[in-house]
């Protein structure tokens, strides 16, 4: 299989720019090669511009956290998929259950944005994940599939197999709780076959599929090293420079 595998830290609502400059600086010409890893860090929408200008030669992808799904007018506060593609942002999250929780976020809000990012060239790192209520109740399969058909309906084969999507276990985000390697495997392959049953077997072996809640450099190989598993997306350990290169250290 040759799905590169992708490590982004999703720094949320964290940092100034001073900070961001810093992580900048330590961690120039310290990331593995490109061959291995794609890197990549979402950041709060006023650092993106700077993280691309900043990034000189180091390999590291930069994502937006949010976007919305229409690119020009009369949205006071929001930033469309067409500003990031013109500032050369790779990425950017959709459906985080941050997203989905605080702020309202629908399926087909984020399915919208989906096709709007792509439309613009930008990659979605589509999220799913389930409350512990859910994952009690022994429901998890059914209910990450939902998300996944609701947020991929109308989008084409060739478009699904060149995005991400994130497997974030509500109940692990944050909490030091991370899901063991066993479950999080399983459920990136519920992600799997949802694809598949949706698209066939060639794009649901090409597309990626992320691992996040409570990854740490202490987890990530385990993580890394299940069938179903191409990446992580990591909150907390990613705010500092020295831990975001303990989570690559594999790939050095
Ligand atoms: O929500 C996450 C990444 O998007 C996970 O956050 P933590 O790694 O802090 O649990």
């Amino acid at each position: 299989m040759s799905r590169k595998p992708i490590i982004a830290g999703n720094w949320k609502m964290n940092k100034n720019l001073k900070e961001v400059f810093a992580f900048m600086a330590n961690i120039d010409g310290k990331l593995p090669s490109e061959d291995k890893v794609e890197v990549a860090v979402a950041a709060p929408a006023m650092y993106l511009v700077p993280l691309v200008h900043h990034r000189g030669k180091n390999p590291l992808k930069v994502s937006a956290e949010n976007v919305y799904f229409e690119n020009s007018g009369a949205f006071t506060g929001e930033i469309s998929p067409a500003m990031l593609a013109a500032e050369g942002i790779e990425y950017a999250i959709i459906g985080h259950s941050e997203r989905r929780e605080y702020f309202h976020e629908t399926d087909e809000d984020i399915n919208k944005k989906a096709k709007a990012l792509i439309a613009a060239g930008v990659t979605p790192i589509l999220c799913c994940g389930e409350t512990l209520e859910t994952f009690e109740a022994g429901k998890t399969a059914e209910w990450v599939s939902g998300q996944i058909e609701a947020g991929l309906a109308g989008i084409d084969g060739k478009d699904v197999a060149n995005m991400v999507i994130a497997y974030e276990p509500i109940w692990a985000i944050g909490t030091g709780k991370t899901a063991t390697a066993e479950i999080a495997d399983e459920t990136c392959g519920v992600v799997r076959s949802t694809v598949e049953k949706l698209y066939g077997k060639e794009v649901s072996e090409a597309v990626r599929i992320q691992y996040g809640g409570s990854v740490k450099p202490e987890t990530v190989e385990e993580l890394m090293s299940k069938e179903n598993i191409d990446g992580a997306l990591v909150g907390g350990a990613s705010l500092e420079a020295d831990s975001f290169l303990a989570l690559l250290k594999m790939y050095m």
